[in-house]
């Protein structure tokens, strides 16, 4: 491994003192986030990062990165599980998987991705899917898709005492429907958009993600909210960015979308670390005797 030089060791000292001690990005709380700590920094004007992570071991690389807020997402579907979309993605599948993303981090917020299935019958099956993230996992909110369509099963999370972070915009659980194409396009989609982020924050979500709609639109919705937005594919101005975690660090196999920056090509470190492994093994350079045991 390459040395971290002292810059990338902690945030830069503009960012601290622009945010304090309480910033989600290099604040000092060891704590663990709450969703007032994400209201908080909407009120500071403070940005901040989501990753997502599907497993204890990447999750706690990220939390000791200073990542403040991870969500399960079921992009666990063709990310981690191998299928093709986020469809067949099940609620055992995701328990599972955000118990061992609570189990590995310590500090970060962590967010579930309530699955396709698991809340479009109502507020009720809402409601049971979520209180089985909250109560066998540990998450410490939920996601759903849909605006104004899941209003009312946000509406029931929120008065349950259950945190709900919206998505609107491109939804990949109605990919059979939409396809994966920009949203907000034209002037109806964009007052449809608008509508939809009004909708969530009236239903009291505590934050929204914008996926892949265009960044004026994404600007407007977060002017116009006062909830933070959390954008993937929507520009520059959303309060928060995420990125799927093996995308952004090289890792997923295939296509990747455009609005992805590549951090890390971890398919070739990994890929040519099993090659070396796999040649000592052949060319019997592994184990020495320094691996042995007598
Ligand atoms: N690996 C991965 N990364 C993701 O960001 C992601 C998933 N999987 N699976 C679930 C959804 C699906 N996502 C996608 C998938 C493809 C595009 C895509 O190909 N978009 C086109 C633009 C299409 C248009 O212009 O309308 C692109 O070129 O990025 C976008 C989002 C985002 N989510
Ligand atoms: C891309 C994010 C927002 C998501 O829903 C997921 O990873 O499942
Ligand atoms: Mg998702």
């Amino acid at each position: 491994m390459t040395q971290l030089s002292a810059a990338q060791k902690q945030p830069a000292e503009g960012a601290l003192k622009a945010t304090g001690s309480k910033a989600l990005y290099g604040g000092k709380s060891t704590r663990r986030i709450t969703v007032r700590d994400i209201t908080a920094a909407k009120e500071r004007g403070e940005k901040w990062p989501m990753l997502t992570a599907y497993d204890a071991m990447t999750a706690s690389v990220f939390d000791e990165a200073g990542i403040p807020v991870m969500l399960v997402g079921d992009s666990a579907g063709n990310c981690h599980l191998g299928y093709e979309t986020t469809v067949p993605v099940t609620m055992d599948e995701m328990t599972m998987l955000s118990a061992a993303v609570v189990r590995g981090t310590s500090r970060a917020l962590i967010v579930g991705d309530l699955p396709f299935g698991s809340y479009q019958e109502g507020p009720v099956q809402a409601l049971r899917s979520a209180t089985r993230l909250v109560k066998e996992a540990g998450v410490g909110a939920v996601k759903l898709e849909g605006g104004e369509r899941s209003h009312r099963q946000i509406e029931l999370l929120v008065e349950s005492g259950i945190p709900v972070m919206a998505h609107i915009g491109l939804t990949p659980q109605s990919v059979n429907a939409m396809g994966y194409r920009v949203q907000g396009r034209g002037e109806e989609a964009a007052h449809q958009l608008l509508r939809d982020a009004k909708a969530v924050q009236d239903a009291g979500a505590f934050a929204v993600v914008l996926e892949l709609v265009p960044a004026e639109l994404a600007a407007e919705v977060t002017r116009t909210l006062h909830i933070p937005t959390v954008g993937i594919g929507a520009g520059s101005e959303t309060d928060a960015q995420v990125l799927v975690w093996t995308d952004m660090l090289g890792l997923t196999g295939g296509r990747v979308p455009k609005f992805v920056k590549q951090y890390a090509d971890l398919r070739r470190v990994m890929g040519d670390a099993a090659k070396a492994f796999a040649e000592d093994v052949v060319g019997g350079t592994f184990p020495l005797e320094e691996h042995s045991v007598h």
